[in-house]
């Protein structure tokens, strides 16, 4: 049986968390529970900033990128005494249930929470899409769609300079938005950290890319490389124009795409789900159409593996 039910946002953000929150709020009070708000992830929870979350706190929030509730990254929470504190001060308002929603290092503590006897359920939100057992976490597409607006911005420059340009997006570990905005704007070249490449055959490929298409985009995950140094390599190697576009945190922000939004909603209401059925320390993802509960241990014990048919197809589809 679950009474009241805490939520927080925690980590680097992405847009659908607020879409997130508000499905845990609204589908808890369609059963009658109790929500609370949990300000800047495990640092608001160490420092109690708990405050209650009726229907309209949630109002106006589908459409905004960002978190309303605040995010932080909290080294405190790493310690027992952090999180000795963080179970004490839900255990002191009557909170028997715990959304957190954010990437790998939130859910892993979750994970600590609910081994420590809290019932707790997980939302993947991250740009990367690097968690296992959910084919979307919140926030990848905004971030995709984002990226590919701006190669097909860089694209239109390109061409019309016959030049060769670099963009780096994010993903320190996961190559996933590389490779699916890659994919989906025409790259001629996705570096990506999972594949191993050879700068000497990247300077042969721009230099046929530029002689054939007369430009050449090379899309690169902050994991695979600098991309102001692969763009001054491959000028030096090659002799060709080359321009490096970094895009950082705009691909963390912006309004979330109907699809997040709809995620993000489903995964919500599928976390309050998951409580009210008795389970505990699950991560909630997509499979095909369904929204599924998987166990930690699994979600955050396996590594989710890029899709090297999809690599390969992204490059037979650039020559
Ligand atoms: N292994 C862990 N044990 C306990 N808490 C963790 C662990 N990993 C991360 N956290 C907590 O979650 C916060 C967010 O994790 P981080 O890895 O920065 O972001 P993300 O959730 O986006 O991957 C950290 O600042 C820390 O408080
Ligand atoms: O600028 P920040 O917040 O330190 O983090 C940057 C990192 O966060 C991400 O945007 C998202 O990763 P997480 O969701 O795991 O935090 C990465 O792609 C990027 O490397
Ligand atoms: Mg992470």
């Amino acid at each position: 049986m679950i009474n009241k039910i805490a939520v927080l946002t925690s980590g680097g953000d992405c847009p659908g968390m607020n879409a997130a929150i508000r499905g845990v709020v609204r589908a808890a009070q369609a059963k009658n529970i109790e929500v609370f708000g949990v300000h800047n992830g495990y640092v608001g929870l160490i420092g109690k900033q708990i405050v209650p979350l009726d229907s309209r706190a949630v109002s106006d929030t589908i459409h905004r990128g960002g978190t309303f509730l605040g995010t932080a990254r909290s080294e405190e929470f790493r310690t027992s005494a952090g999180q000795q504190k963080a179970l004490a001060n839900l255990q002191e308002l009557g909170i028997d249930g715990l959304v957190v929603i954010g990437g790998d290092g939130s859910l892993s503590g979750a994970r600590i929470l609910g081994e420590m006897g809290m019932k707790v359920a997980g939302i993947p939100g991250t740009i990367d899409n690097d968690l296992w057992g959910t084919e979307y976490t919140v926030g990848a597409d905004t971030a995709v769609n984002t990226v590919v607006d701006a190669i097909d911005k860089i694209r239109d420059t390109a061409s019309a300079h016959g030049r060769v340009m670099v963009v780096e997006v994010m993903g320190r570990e996961s190559g996933w938005i590389a490779l699916t905005a890659g994919f989906a704007g025409g790259a001629e070249l996705i570096l990506i950290p999972e594949i191993a490449y050879d700068l000497n055959r990247v300077c042969e490929r721009v230099k046929e890319a530029v002689a054939n298409k007369h430009h050449c985009i090379i899309v690169i995950a902050e994991g695979a490389g600098n991309g102001m140094a692969i763009g001054d390599h491959i000028h030096r190697k090659t002799g060709l124009e080359t321009r490096v576009s970094v895009l950082g945190h705009i691909q963390r922000g912006g309004s979330p795409t109907v699809f997040d939004r709809v995620l993000a909603s489903r995964l919500g209401a599928g976390a309050v789900k998951a409580l009210l059925d008795g389970k505990t320390n699950v991560m909630l993802g997509c499979q095909g159409a369904n929204i599924v509960a998987i166990d930690f241990a699994d979600a955050l014990g396996q590594k989710k593996v890029i899709d090297a048919e999809e690599f390969n197809l992204a490059s037979i589809m650039s020559i």
